[in-house]
């Protein structure tokens, strides 16, 4: 059963076209990773499904309900959430408090309630501490909940980044270059918890990633995209081995070398 369907997605910008006739779906519970060289147009595609852009043509449902013309903070609220390239956290706050603002549009109880200090308002506080502590356990954060998130390696800022977008309960989470910056052992680390976070957290997971020893591990399907347009799917091996991808993006060489750590 697929989570999110995506039909003939095209964006243009101008003259420029960034994504053009795009198909796909994600299945329930799997990892699909979409790929491409530099300007294939992948983070436009999560633009796209995640209400930052409009698509200028096509149609992407979430559970068959079609999340177009919706805002980002209501396709956020129906269950798709994602981390960006470039880091974004509170970084004068503590590495628990990041994950509790990530929470907090899933919480009943607004801050008023916390104010006037409604019936049901503490239990609901504490049982959202119990869950930041489980996802920041599962990251292998717990110990530096009171740290500065500012403070925290480049390696753990990462991993907080995906610890707070799963605080939303997503159904689906987008993640763009999860990998980028890493050194080999945290790579290692990150590909281990991205596996088990599907099973652990009940949700559905489509990255963005350069690093192809990562996305060969770990994905059950693979899009590649380049000039805006999907070239090829398929399964690791399939995609290690479909002549269209080796010409347009991982070289010849990957694929005698597909272990390869380097971004290609
Ligand atoms: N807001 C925008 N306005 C105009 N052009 C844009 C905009 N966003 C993206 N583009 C263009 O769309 C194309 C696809 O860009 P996109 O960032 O989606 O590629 P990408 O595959 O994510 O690249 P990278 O791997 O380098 O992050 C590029 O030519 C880019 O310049």
């Amino acid at each position: 059963m697929s989570i999110l369907e995506v039909t003939n997605l095209t964006k243009t910008f101008g003259g420029l076209i960034a994504n053009q006739d795009v198909s796909m779906n994600v299945e329930k519970g799997s990892i699909t990773a979409v790929i491409g060289p530099n300007g294939a147009g992948k983070t436009t595609f999560f633009n796209m499904i995640t209400g930052v852009y409009q698509p200028t043509s096509g149609d992407i449902k979430l559970e068959g309900k079609s999340v177009v013309g919706i805002k980002a903070d209501e396709v956020s609220k129906r269950g798709i959430s994602r981390t960006f390239q470039n880091i974004r956290l509170f970084g004068e706050m503590s590495v628990i408090e990041n994950v509790l603002v990530g929470m907090h549009t899933q919480l009943k109880t607004n801050l008023l309630g916390i104010f006037l200090n409604f019936p049901g308002t503490k239990k609901e506080e504490l049982e959202a501490e119990e869950e930041a502590y489980r996802l920041l356990k599962h990251f292998d954060l717990a110990h530096l909940l009171n740290e500065k998130a500012n403070n925290l390696s480049y390696g753990a800022q990462r991993k907080l980044e995906i610890a707070r977008a799963l605080a939303t309960k997503p159904k689906l989470i987008l993640l763009d270059e999860p990998a980028a910056g890493m050194n080999p052992k945290e790579t290692k680390e990150l590909t281990e918890i991205i596996k088990r976070m599907g099973e652990e957290f009940d949700v559905s997971v489509l990255l963005i990633e350069h690093d192809m020893k990562l996305v060969m591990e770990i994905s059950e399907h693979i899009i590649v995209l380049d000039h805006g347009e999907k070239i090829a799917e398929g399964n690791p091996e399939e995609i290690r081995t479909n002549p269209k991808v080796i010409e347009a993006y991982l070289g010849s060489s990957a694929v005698h070398a597909p272990t390869t750590t380097q971004p290609v």
